[in-house]
């Protein structure tokens, strides 16, 4: 346990180091970091690393049948709120050597992925090609395999749903040691985003990229309230253009400030895509150490828009941003969740309350470090402190959420929405037939009562027809749990393919917490 945090402390100390080591690279705006390289790989040697792989895991269950498997990363990695005590006791398999990129295939528009290639290595990889992922994630150390498994969104997700609908193909190692494609178990692959790692292991993924730039045109739209934004959304979606990331209104997400100055509240929408020229005299947001959050810099376009009074203006500002620093553009920070939950931290709050402070230390607040930091407090401590949730609502229910976080006192809310498709029937997905979309709604800050409060609201959320993003604390008990998802097509699944071997859905994300807190059932 000592050794775990001694690790974890250690590689902050390392994370800060490289931030500082980058400063002169951003002061002078060279586009180079010191980060990692992207790696790559022959294919020939992935074949290799996942034989290794599935023969581990055979000789393992052969050995041990009641063994449960889990996945060994580093202390501290990762993007689930939830400590990792669920792994103590289970069989760690290492699959770190799954870090390369296979292919990027200009011309046929995918690129061939091991499964912890993270999103910013990926990007940074295809868009010298002009190319780019159909979906990703904001923060930049996600990996492939765990946007899979855990339904990975964004927002170009208006328009192709969650990261998984864009796997063209994926290689799995099953329970029984099998390697497989998912194409030739479509059963399994239907379910097996947003499984968590229970049904499968995802060892690499053959993904769709799309037509992208370098820079990114942003237009910021206000909104008085959810139902003009539900709207516009709707009319988006029924005259889609896809030309990937190129071209207005490519991408969509919103935030809903709700804070107590009700003056200053509505919701900011970003339309936006990729562009091949700026205007002269346009204006540019370029991430550099000085550089607010980008949740900072939409509440100040709000705010000076809101001082002039001008009521009948609806598009408020536009700017041009490099691609990379758009996509990652929640990175630092974390959204708002890290400034908010900090807040109530004496010499976190401290520090961004001061702008110079903040400054030095802005670039190491990357949302990886953050998960680090958070791993050194206990789990009572973060469910006590902050409430970090994504929810899946239908549109006509979304209203609802947003009334229940504003009594709540959040300040901010997150508005992403995820289309539906026709054929979605994983019972991990909220569509009903004929909804053109589902709105996911993040819900980062400090709210009030926690930890009863969040339980409440993954009661609020199951009446409503809804579902939590699992990466967050799950307090539902098992039968309430399981409600929500088909547990007879679960269990067949897992004995089809030997996933027994992997923990129980419920036991992993839920078993954990369950246990710790005393909350009012
Ligand atoms: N915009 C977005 O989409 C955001 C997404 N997230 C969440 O981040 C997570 C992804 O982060 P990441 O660091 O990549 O993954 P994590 O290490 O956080 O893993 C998430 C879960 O997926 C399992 N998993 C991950 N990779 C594999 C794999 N290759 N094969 C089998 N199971 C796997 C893990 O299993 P195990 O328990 O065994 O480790 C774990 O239960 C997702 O849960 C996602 O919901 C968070 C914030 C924003
Ligand atoms: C927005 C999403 C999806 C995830 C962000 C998660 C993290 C950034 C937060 C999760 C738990 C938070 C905690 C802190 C900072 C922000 C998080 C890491 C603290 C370490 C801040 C200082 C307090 O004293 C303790 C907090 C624990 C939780």
């Amino acid at each position: 346990m000592i050794w775990e945090k001694l690790k974890i402390i250690l590689s902050i100390i390392i994370d800060l180091f490289i931030s500082l080591c980058e400063i002169p690279f951003l002061i002078f705006k060279t586009n180079k970091t010191i980060s990692t390289p992207v790696r790559f790989k022959s294919q020939h040697q992935h074949k290799l690393d996942i034989t290794q792989i599935a023969t581990e895991i055979r000789s393992i269950t052969n050995h041990n049948p009641s063994v449960q498997i889990v996945m060994d990363r580093k202390s501290g990695e990762g993007h689930s709120t939830r400590s990792t005590a669920y792994k103590d006791g289970k069989y760690r398999i290492n699959i770190s050597s799954l870090n390369s990129i296979i292919e990027i295939n200009q011309h046929e528009e995918y690129a061939e992925v091991e499964a912890l290639v993270t999103f910013e290595e990926v990007c940074k990889a295809t868009i010298k090609y002009g190319l780019l992922p159909a979906v990703v994630p904001e923060f930049k150390s996600i990996t492939i395999g765990g946007a899979i498994q855990g339904l990975g969104i964004e927002s170009t997700s208006w328009k192709y749903g969650t990261f998984d609908k864009t796997v063209i193909e994926a290689t799995l190692i099953t329970g029984h040691g099998n390697i497989l494609y998912a194409s030739e178990v479509p059963d399994l692959w239907k379910n097996l985003p947003g499984s968590n790692g229970t049904i499968a292991l995802i060892v690499a993924a053959r993904i769709r990229l799309v037509q992208a730039t370098e820079w990114i045109h942003l237009r910021y739209v206000f909104y008085p309230d959810l139902s003009n934004f539900l709207n516009d959304i709707e009319k988006k979606i029924s005259i889609q253009t896809n030309t990937g990331w190129i071209g207005d209104n490519q991408v969509i997400d919103a935030i809903h400030f709700c804070g107590k100055n009700q003056t200053m509240n509505g919701i900011v929408a970003m339309y936006g895509g990729c562009v091949s020229s700026i205007p002269r005299n346009a204006s540019i947001r370029k991430e550099t150490v000085f550089s607010s959050f980008f949740y900072q810099h939409v509440k100040s376009i709000l705010t000076k828009k809101k001082m002039t009074n001008d009521h009948n203006e609806t598009n408020l500002y536009e700017d041009y941003i490099p691609t990379l620093d758009y996509l990652f553009r929640h990175d630092r920070g974390a959204f708002w969740a890290a400034a908010e939950v900090a807040s109530t931290d004496p010499l976190i709050g401290f520090i961004f309350r001061r702008p110079y402070l903040l400054c030095l230390l802005n670039y190491f607040l990357k949302t990886k470090t953050l998960y680090k930091i958070a791993m050194l407090t206990s789990d009572q401590k973060r469910e006590s402190t902050g409430m970090i949730q994504d929810v899946d609502v239908l549109p006509d229910r979304a209203e609802e959420i947003i009334n229940w976080a504003i009594n709540k006192d959040l300040n901010m809310i997150w508005l992403c929405p995820v289309r539906c498709h026709g054929t979605d029937e994983s019972f991990f997905s909220v569509a009903q037939p004929n909804t053109p979309f589902v709105m996911n709604i993040g819900l980062y800050g400090v709210a009030k009562d926690l930890p009863q409060s969040n339980l409440d609201l993954q009661r609020l959320v199951i009446k409503l027809g809804g579902k939590c993003g699992l990466y967050a604390h799950i307090y539902l008990d098992r039968e309430e749990f399981w409600s929500c998802y088909n547990y007879k097509e679960y269990i067949r699944l897992r004995e089809m393919s030997g996933g027994h071997v992997f923990m129980d859905l419920w036991d992993k994300v839920a078993g954990i917490v369950f246990s710790k807190i005393s909350i009012k059932r």
